[in-house]
């Protein structure tokens, strides 16, 4: 494939976004791609997927390119260049190619590129491309397995939908984006999988509210909480609502669901989705105070907290993230799921259930978290079943999930 300057160029613009500005490598891409209406479908698919790749393995770029730290324009082109020349090696796709002669790409050298990737496969936080601190904590936290998720956690994460069952159905859904294109995702339910990447909000089934974009293993989560039609189900920390649209499907639109959030902008999200899904039984509510949990004690038949988390069970979709992590933020965010699990559960009735859910694969974020949990409320709570869902073992995304009863 031939490079065009424009393309490259334009990845350079992301990059900088991203790593000199701060910016979510998400929203990047999407502002990129809207402010240039004359690429084609194949120039967006260029800039899109080589800029999650760069950021993906920037470590490995930066250690093969020996660019220390990216500050300049000349910084990034470079850096974009040598990941056209390691591309093919490294992920084993499409063909070698000679980067042009341009000005900007003297420098590099083919041969030296190659000498240093070898070098770097051989020392596994370059080669995985992960900061030297979370290398540390997985090994700690996940012994031997820690090696295989990490290189799960490194690939491309597949497309997969959720099919909204208050509008439509998994048949009508699989009909609608053809059978060469899609295929049910086997033990869970209404999770279709998209073979081509492709923007679904831009299609009429997405307007319609037929289907949300949700992984798989976060599909999971809402079923685990035994929902029947016609209970009470407050989801404390429903974000812009993945869940609580399930959690609506699931009740069949009966019964009742309190979306609680900290963050009001993200219930407001929440809200306009809700419309689009045709979900008629939900309230949102901005938590605010201690005192908002205290008034609701004892009021939910079923309880969701899908606690903030690391997202090292989502770094797929994510792989800035892995960036921009701090240890820091991970002890604080532990402290906050411990107060969310500890003084959100007093919302369940007697008899009533809760689901403590991350998408993290760090135990102490989750499998921890819970154990202490039981430790202090033997008397009160018991603990039903865990469930984990892995990037190495099923393909999904990292979550994991407990179920939690109160004792009559
Ligand atoms: C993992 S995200 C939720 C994702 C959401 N449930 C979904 O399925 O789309 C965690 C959420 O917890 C919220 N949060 C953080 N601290 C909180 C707190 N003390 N109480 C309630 N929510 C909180 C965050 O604003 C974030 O939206």
């Amino acid at each position: 494939m031939k490079i065009h300057r424009g393309l490259i160029f334009a990845i350079v613009e992301g990059l900088q976004h991203i790593f000199v500005r701060n910016r979510q490598a998400d929203q990047v891409v999407e502002q990129l791609l809207k402010s240039n209406k004359k690429w084609g479908a194949r120039d967006r698919s260029f800039i899109a997927e080589n800029i999650y790749e760069i950021v993906r393995w920037w470590r490995l770029v930066k250690y093969v390119s020996q660019v220390e730290k990216a500050k300049e324009e000349a910084d990034f082109v470079k850096l974009t260049g040598v990941w056209q020349l390691i591309k093919p090696l490294h992920l084993h796709s499409g063909e070698v190619i000679a980067l042009p002669e341009w000005p900007e790409f003297a420098e590099i050298s083919t041969e030296h590129v190659a000498a240093r990737y070898a070098e770097a496969m051989e020392i596994r936080k370059i080669a995985q491309s992960i900061p030297d601190w979370i290398d540390e904590l997985g090994e700690k936290e996940l012994k031997k397995s820690w090696d295989k998720e990490l290189k799960a956690l490194n690939e491309q994460a597949q497309l997969n939908l959720r099919v909204n069952t208050l509008k439509s159905d998994v048949q009508a859904v699989l009909e609608l984006f053809g059978e060469d294109n899609a295929a049910p995702i086997a033990n869970v339910p209404n999770a279709i999988l998209l073979k081509k990447r492709q923007n679904i909000n831009n299609t009429e089934a997405f307007k319609n509210g037929y289907l949300e974009v949700q992984d798989a293993g976060s599909q999971l989560i809402a079923p685990y909480l035994d929902i029947q039609p016609g209970l009470s189900v407050i989801d404390a920390c429903a974000g812009a609502g993945g869940k609580s649209l399930h959690l609506a499907a699931l009740l069949q639109n009966t019964g009742s669901i309190l979306a609680m959030d900290i963050a009001g902008l993200k219930l407001n999200e929440l809200k306009k989705r809700a419309e689009r899904n045709g979900v008629t039984n939900l309230e949102t509510m901005t938590i605010q105070f201690d005192s908002d949990i205290e008034k609701l004690s004892r009021t939910a038949d079923r309880l969701l907290l899908d606690v903030p988390c690391s997202g090292l069970g989502v770094l797929r979709r994510n792989p800035d993230s892995k960036w921009k992590l701090k240890p820091e933020f991970l002890d604080q965010i532990r402290h906050v799921q411990w107060h969310i699990l500890s003084t959100y559960s007093q919302m369940v009735k007697k008899g009533g259930k809760m689901v403590y859910a991350t998408c993290s694969i760090l135990p102490s974020e989750s499998e921890d978290q819970v154990k202490r949990f039981m430790k202090t409320n033997r008397k009160e709570w018991e603990l039903i079943s865990q469930q984990r869902t892995s990037p190495a073992t099923d393909g999904f995304d990292g979550f994991y999930m407990a179920l939690l009863q109160r004792k009559l």
